[in-house]
């Protein structure tokens, strides 16, 4: 059995292995003559998987390691008999943190403290729910925008998506890309709601490039010089909008998504489909594989406070590192790509264990997400 599998997905090659042959290719282009004889495709978001690329081909199994599905005709995979798993939530805790990570950044810059703030929180599934749990945490006021939940009849108080963009101070988006049907969100950050942005508002989007009208953002920006904008995602990747880049507050080449637990989790969740697939399921737990963070446990004493929060969350992972990157590769040929392929480990705040001498700084601290304990 032949197994193609992204050669950016960390554990295929040892996982894969113990069921067949695995050939690792680079995923953006994908080397299609390498399907010929392959039965299974494990892919990133960057290859798009169309019906042209699984014809004539003996794939039965298709798997994405990413939440998001935009990239693969799911219809047309069906049609073909193909099958198809994505591996939804993998990421969903290193979206949290990079925009936790981002708001602390933009925070002590700005000189606010974000439990006097008002997030909208627009598409509140996998990462929504989660930085909501984190936000709320932190004090926040948190609104939610989910149509489809919404229409379901779930229990939370949704708002509409213009209701949440005019009334929040700091506006994040974590819907699929969806360009047709009753809840399309491509371009629903228009001029229009641009410009009703309250003053001084936050936007960030680490979902996908197109659900902002980028050329739209670019023309407000010119015109509105108090909104601060964090992009993970553009329109168009690679080939992203230099301009735009220059006139964003934290921009970063779509690694929101990137600590190293979310890609393995992306790994072993796939792998566990595909196990189920043929018949010989197996599960894998994250800490066979995972490895010992660089910094591991830290001391601290004192109470809880903003400040301490953003050392310790920028002491796993600080956003200027990679908007610092894409800064300078962003004119570099294939640099975008090259960052995302050679991306510096990151873990997520749980690989880091807080002894707290103060016993409300270690349960607050374990609520948004280290691993605490209270030594008296
Ligand atoms: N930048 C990055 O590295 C990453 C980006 N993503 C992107 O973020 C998206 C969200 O990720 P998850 O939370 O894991 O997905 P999810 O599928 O768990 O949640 C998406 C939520 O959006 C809601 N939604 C759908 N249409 C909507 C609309 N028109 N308006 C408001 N809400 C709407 C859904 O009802 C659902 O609750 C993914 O589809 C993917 O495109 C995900 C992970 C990493
Ligand atoms: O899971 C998703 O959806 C994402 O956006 C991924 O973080 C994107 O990573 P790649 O699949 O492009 O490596």
């Amino acid at each position: 059995m032949k197994i193609v599998v992204d050669e950016n997905m960390p554990y295929a090659q040892e996982l894969f292995s113990r069921k067949g042959e695995v050939v690792r290719v680079p995923g953006r282009p994908l080397p299609v003559d390498e399907l010929q004889d392959a039965q299974a495709l494990m892919v990133r978001s960057v290859t798009p998987v169309t019906t042209q690329l699984v014809a004539n081909t003996p794939l039965a199994f298709v798997g994405s390691a990413t939440a998001g599905t935009d990239h693969v005709e799911l219809a047309d995979l069906e049609a073909a008999g193909v099958a198809f798993s994505a591996a939804p939530g993998c990421n969903a805790i290193a979206v949290v943190e990079y925009v936790l990570s981002a708001l602390l950044l933009l925070a002590e810059r700005d000189g606010y403290a974000l439990c006097d703030k008002t997030i909208g929180i627009v598409g509140v599934g996998n990462v929504g729910s989660r930085l909501q749990a984190r936000c709320e945490a932190l004090g926040m006021k948190v609104l939610l925008c989910d149509p489809p939940r919404a229409d379901r009849g779930e229990k939370e108080d949704f708002l509409s998506l213009e209701s949440v963009a005019t009334q929040a101070d700091i506006l994040t988006f974590h819907t699929p890309l969806i360009k047709q049907g009753a809840y399309p969100t491509w371009h629903c950050v228009d001029r229009d709601l641009l410009e009703k942005l309250p003053l001084g508002c936050v936007l960030i989007n680490a979902c996908r490039g197109a659900v902002v009208d980028n050329q739209a953002l670019k023309q407000v920006l010119t015109e509105r010089h108090d909104l601060s904008v964090v992009l993970d995602v553009w329109e168009p990747e690679p080939h992203l909008d230099q301009q735009l880049l220059a006139q964003v507050d934290i921009a970063t080449a779509h690694i929101a998504g990137y600590t190293l637990e979310g890609k393995v989790r992306g790994t072993t969740q796939l792998y566990e489909a595909w196990t189920a697939f043929i018949g010989q399921p197996e599960s894998i737990a994250l800490s066979e594989l995972l490895p010992q963070p660089d910094i591991s446990a830290v001391d601290v004493t004192g109470e809880f406070s903003q400040s301490l929060l953003k050392r310790l969350a920028h002491l796993v992972y600080d956003v200027r590192r990679d908007d610092a990157l894409l800064r300078l590769h962003i004119a570099d040929e294939g640099g975008f790509d090259r960052l995302r392929k050679q991306y510096q480990e990151r873990r997520e705040w749980s690989s880091l264990t807080v002894s707290c001498s103060d016993v409300s700084t270690a349960e607050r601290l374990r609520q948004l997400g280290f691993n605490t304990l209270y030594c008296a």
